[in-house]
């Protein structure tokens, strides 16, 4: 990796990855070299999945972590202590692989509830038995849902997700949204040739439920390391999309971080190139343009992987064991001074010190998407 110079480079210690610690005075929190402060914690519960999204996992799967190489429940119940008590996070995402295979996520949910009565806990799933796991889920205590879902058509979702799963997966949104966990959100990563066409009755479909869409652009993190700029689907080219059947405007509701630009949605007047002014918001649709107009400069995220390694960055290539250390009888400050330090380095964006996922010295870090915790 690279750092500015002057700045602590990381060091190698019995074969782990440390940070070097911060400079004294950096400040409260999980601060970094530019600035940000990472308020919004991602939590990856697993690296297993039932799905085999191409633009994520291979179509064989991936070699799975020992069950012992993975956070147990009392440690990812430590951990997020540690970062809502010392650090700062205000936020929680659970995410995977899919969280939803852990045969103990409902306790694992209930336990971070009782500690924390007002953290927002999110959970991002591709809706495999969701149908069944909703209510339990809402009880214990998870605040909202965002559901994975490219496509309407089964042909094109088995395509897309090796998988014959669709009716499992639109039975889950509908029991997500029926047990309280809305605002239900829903991600598309969009293929050119696969699903982009079916981009605006997708939204319709959406709109028409009451969920909110979000089309995101496809980032290099396949296993496959099959992804190319030609072939994505760029986020002007999924308004131009949008285009044929409706109008699209800035949300004024501030972004405040978020990945998703929003635009409030209006259906177009017939041969016409606009709406009726005065034409009624169907809803809101969110664009995810993480390579082409990218949100690093306001990036609020700190990442935890299931094997407890503390990640600065989605493309992040430099890592630091957190759970280790844990494992090793450390105290809940070093174990937040660990987290700080490696925060310190985070890269300015997309792993690098200088944004663009198309510059030439980017490197696609060697886990995939669902190994990181998307
Ligand atoms: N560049 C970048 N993209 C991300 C990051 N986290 C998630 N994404 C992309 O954003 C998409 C949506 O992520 P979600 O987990 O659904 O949630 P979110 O959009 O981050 O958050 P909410 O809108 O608050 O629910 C993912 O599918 C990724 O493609 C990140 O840290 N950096
Ligand atoms: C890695 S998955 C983990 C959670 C769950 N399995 C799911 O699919 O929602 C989280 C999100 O990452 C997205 N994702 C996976 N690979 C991606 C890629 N290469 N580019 C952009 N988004 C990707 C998925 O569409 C999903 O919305
Ligand atoms: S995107 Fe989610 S559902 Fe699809 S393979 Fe990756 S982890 Fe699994
Ligand atoms: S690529 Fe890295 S810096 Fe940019 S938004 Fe994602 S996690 Fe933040």
């Amino acid at each position: 990796m690279s750092v500015q110079l002057g700045m602590p480079q990381p060091r190698e210690d019995a074969g782990l990855s440390v940070p070097a610690a911060r400079p004294a005075g950096a400040g409260a929190g999980l601060v970094d070299r530019y600035g940000r402060r990472a308020t919004d914690m991602r939590l990856s519960l697993t690296d297993k999945c039932n799905l085999r999204c191409t633009y994520c996992m291979p179509a064989e799967g991936l070699e799975w972590l020992a069950k012992q190489a993975v956070m147990s429940a009392e440690e990812i119940v430590r951990i997020v202590r540690i970062g809502v008590e010392q650090l700062g996070v205000r936020e929680l995402r659970l995410t995977g692989g899919e969280p939803l295979v852990r045969h103990d996520l409902v306790d694992i949910i209930a336990e971070l509830r009782r500690n924390h009565p007002d953290l927002p806990i999110s959970m991002t799933t591709n809706g495999v038995g969701l149908a069944r796991k909703a209510a339990p889920l809402k009880a214990a205590g998870l605040t909202r849902i965002n559901v994975s879902l490219d496509s309407l058509h089964e042909e094109t979702f088995t395509k897309l997700t090796r998988r014959p799963f669709l009716d499992q997966v639109l039975a889950g949104v509908d029991a997500a949204w029926a047990a309280g966990l809305g605002p239900v959100k829903l991600n598309a990563v969009l293929m050119r040739g696969i699903n982009d066409a079916e981009a605006p009755s997708l939204l319709a479909w959406a709109l028409g439920r009451g969920y909110e869409l979000r089309f995101i652009e496809q980032m290099p993190l396949d296993a496959d390391h099959g992804w190319t700029r030609r072939n994505m689907i760029t986020a002007a080219e999924i308004r131009e999309l949008l285009s044929t059947d409706f109008v699209l405007t800035p949300d004024p509701r501030a972004r405040d971080g978020a990945p998703a630009e929003r635009f409030e949605v209006r259906r177009r007047v017939a041969g016409s190139d606009a709406a009726p002014a005065d034409g009624p918001v169907l809803g809101t649709v969110g664009i995810i343009a993480s390579v082409t107009e990218p949100f690093c400069s306001d990036c609020r995220r700190t990442r935890i992987t299931a094997e407890g390694k503390i990640m600065s960055c989605l493309f992040s290539r430099e890592e630091f064991d957190l759970l280790g250390l844990l494992r090793s009888g450390a105290s809940d400050d070093d174990l937040a001074r660990r987290w700080q330090d490696a925060m310190w380095l985070k890269p300015k964006a997309h792993g690098m010190d200088h944004v663009g996922l198309d510059a030439p010295d980017f490197v696609q870090p060697d886990r995939s998407m669902s190994a990181i915790g998307g």
